[in-house]
């Protein structure tokens, strides 16, 4: 779906970003990660045709964009950032109608368009009238993913787009893109230096240090098989193993019940480290396991979880 091929960006004598080759499927979740200033950012304005790269080629759904008009391209693809960028003077309505408005969308359409993503972004609808100022940081950080999903593009470019958040309104837009990732198949491409986040959202690790793609892969991949120290170091080297208990749910370690079911419970949807999680503060070894409806399914013991951390 989006594919870069040694592609390179200077700043001066400065290499921003220097030899970065990668390919984002379609229906990916390619999470972009490394630390400040490695060139994440300028790899999404390339590919956004905001900056053009000094060497190398983007292509986006097999053309390459140096051949496209760059507002025609930009309006066919998503982009969402960190400032949000809201227009001080136009309402919220006004705002995420933005891009359908000037594909020149009849209002049917737009009001149609409007309803799905103020729902699926879960907006209040109280907030349609305001301009952006009368809103919280959060509120306009889900306007602004709003805006970007509204012309319901399938390519979705996003820039560290939570990073000013208190971490309960984090976790909710999280906890938001992936289902809508789920349910909507679209292709994310998404920039942040926070290896939670990373690991939460990504279908797709690529991990970039000083200009150059250090490791690309699944989140397991890369935590289980680190290519080098600066890649380890950057997981956290000694949080590595929980940060894989993180990636395998319960549901996936479950065991027949016992004789003796143990009278605490926990969801089948819940990761390994939940499990071991409420372990600790229940002082059990092992826990019955429910299904949506609260019905006990079977069970999981400490032993699983030490036996089998890592996913397959
Ligand atoms: N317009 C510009 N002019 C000069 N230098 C730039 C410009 N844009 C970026 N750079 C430099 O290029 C390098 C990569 O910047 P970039 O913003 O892509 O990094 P990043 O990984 O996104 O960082 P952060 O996580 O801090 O946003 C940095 O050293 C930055 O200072």
């Amino acid at each position: 779906m989006i594919e870069l091929d040694g592609v390179a960006k200077f700043f001066g004598p400065m290499a921003a970003v220097e030899t970065v080759s990668l390919e984002v499927a379609a229906g990916d979740f390619c999470v972009l990660l490394g630390p400040s200033g490695c060139g994440k950012s300028t790899v999404l304005r390339m590919i956004n045709a905001m900056i053009a790269p000094d060497r190398g080629r983007i292509a986006i759904r097999g053309v390459d964009i140096a051949t496209l008009d760059p507002i025609a391209l930009r309006r066919g693809v998503g982009y969402c950032i960190q400032s949000v960028g809201l227009f001080p003077h136009w309402t919220v309505e006004h705002n995420i109608a933005a891009v359908p408005r000037l594909l020149g969308w009849g209002s049917a359409k737009i009001a149609a368009r409007m309803a799905e993503v103020v729902a699926a972004m879960q907006i209040d609808e109280a907030l349609l009238p305001r301009y952006p100022r009368e809103l919280s940081g959060g509120q306009q950080q889900r306007i602004g993913v709003a805006r970007a999903l509204a012309a319901d593009p399938d390519i979705i470019l996003m820039d560290e787009p939570f990073a000013a958040l208190d971490p309960i309104s984090r976790a909710a837009l999280q906890d938001e893109m992936r289902r809508l990732h789920e349910a909507s198949g679209k292709t994310f491409l998404f920039v942040t230096h926070d290896i939670n986040e990373a690991l939460r959202l990504a279908t797709r690790i690529v991990v970039m240090n000083k200009g150059r793609v250090a490791q690309a892969g699944t989140p397991a991949d890369i935590l289980m098989r680190p290519v080098d120290e600066f890649v380890r170091g950057f997981l956290g080297r000694d949080e590595l193993p929980l940060r894989l208990l993180d990636l395998v749910e319960i549901r996936d370690r479950i065991r027949p019940l016992s004789h003796r079911p143990s009278t605490t419970a926990i969801g089948g949807n819940a990761t390994l480290r939940a499990a071991l999680n409420m372990m600790l503060d229940h002082h059990v070894s092992r826990l019955a396991v429910a299904d949506e409806t609260g019905e006990i399914i079977g069970e999981i013991s400490l032993a699983d979880i030490v036996a089998g951390g890592a996913p397959q």
